[in-house]
């Protein structure tokens, strides 16, 4: 049987969301990542080093034992971040970014910034004091098309923000666009990039085509296949400055099957396996390792990891739900197949 043995990889962005959904989450990804970067925005988000050194604590103890996952926290800008917050963040040596949410552009984003201008002083700190600075890259004006939000933030936000603060390390996450990939292609060694496993894998035929799947819908939404076709052709090409950042974003099975469902794909218990699938399918798994292992840590200035992980080409089914607090969570595929299997990794029982 084929097998496939990688660094182990790290996770640039990634949801745990918090209290008694912890311990249900954590495990996918401590199962398959050495590190992750935590997203930041829980109810109430976390703006402070305090209250991101309490969130660690709660995931190093939802971790299975023994294991070393490490969370790489972050900060949640808003219009008021002072600077001496920023600096309070560099010297805990636990926060490593810092991330900027347009307000009203996604899940729990209310309190994210409402004019970047506002953030100067946070940002000169950020860049003074060697964060990274990680965005959802959206303009939000409701009247704006949504599958136009990413392309016009690079021109209208992103490229006056970097114009600005000419130090400033800045992760655009989740790239979803052909217009994206060449922002960030043509950009500053100290602009970088993250990409999901759905928007390899899928456009946006596959949130409509034969009926509404609520299971596919994440923001920025999934683009045209030429916009899909763009991302593999980056993702395949071993540029050092886009990387894996999942975004699997857990939201409770009610909260996605809604007459209003919520902004977010759930990937974490196949995350590197679907990516291992858009490899191969690119003839190009020889790519992987750098995409998936090496030049995220590379672009945060951290060690990459010692260990490895093998991956199987076995497919397996994947459950129709997962366990969630005292409900449950669709995964993607759910019901379906993934063409690779970890080794050494169990999925836990079907819930239903
Ligand atoms: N991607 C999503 O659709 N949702 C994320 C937020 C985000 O990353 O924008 C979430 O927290 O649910
Ligand atoms: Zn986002
Ligand atoms: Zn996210």
């Amino acid at each position: 049987m084929e097998t496939l043995t990688l660094t182990r990889p790290d996770d640039w962005h990634l949801h745990l969301r918090d209290g008694v959904v912890l311990k249900d989450v954590v495990h996918w990804s401590a199962a398959r990542f050495g590190r992750a970067i935590i997203m930041p925005n829980l109810v109430p988000p976390v703006t402070t080093t305090e209250m991101a050194g309490a969130y660690r604590e709660r995931i190093l103890a939802a971790r299975p034992e023994g294991s070393a996952f490490e969370p790489l926290m972050t900060l949640y800008l808003t219009d008021n971040t002072p600077a001496e917050e920023i600096e309070r963040a560099a010297a805990s040596g636990f926060i490593h970014a810092v991330k900027l949410y347009p307000a009203g552009a996604t899940t729990n984003s209310d309190s994210g910034v409402t004019d970047i201008r506002r953030c100067d002083n946070a940002l000169a700190a950020i860049a003074e004091h060697d964060l990274t600075l990680c965005i959802h890259g959206e303009v939000t004006r409701p009247e704006t098309d949504i599958f136009d939000r990413e392309a016009i933030f690079l021109e209208e936000r992103l490229a006056p923000l970097l114009a600005r603060h000419t130090h400033l390390r800045v992760v655009l996450e989740h790239l979803t666009t052909a217009a994206a990939v060449d922002f960030v292609r043509q950009g500053p060694e100290r602009l970088g990039a993250t990409i999901t496993p759905q928007h390899l894998l899928m456009n946006r035929n596959d949130l409509l085509a034969g009926g509404v799947r609520p299971h596919h819908y994440c923001l920025p939404i999934l683009k045209r296949e030429r916009d899909r076709e763009a991302l593999i052709d980056i993702a395949t090409s071993g540029h050092p400055r886009f990387f894996l950042g999942t975004d699997s974003a857990p939201h409770a099975r009610h909260a996605k099957e809604n007459a209003c469902g919520c902004a977010g794909i759930f990937s974490a218990p196949l995350a590197i396996e679907l990516y291992a699938e858009a490899f191969d399918q690119a003839g190009a798994l020889g790519r992987l390792e750098g995409f998936a292992s090496h030049f995220g840590a590379d672009f945060y200035g951290l060690p990459r990891n010692g260990d490895r992980i093998t991956l199987q080409r076995q497919p397996r089914p994947i459950p129709k739900a997962l366990p969630y607090g005292d409900g449950h969570i669709v995964p993607l595929r759910a019901g379906e197949e993934i063409a690779w299997s970890l080794t050494d990794d169990t999925l836990a029982p079907e819930a239903s």
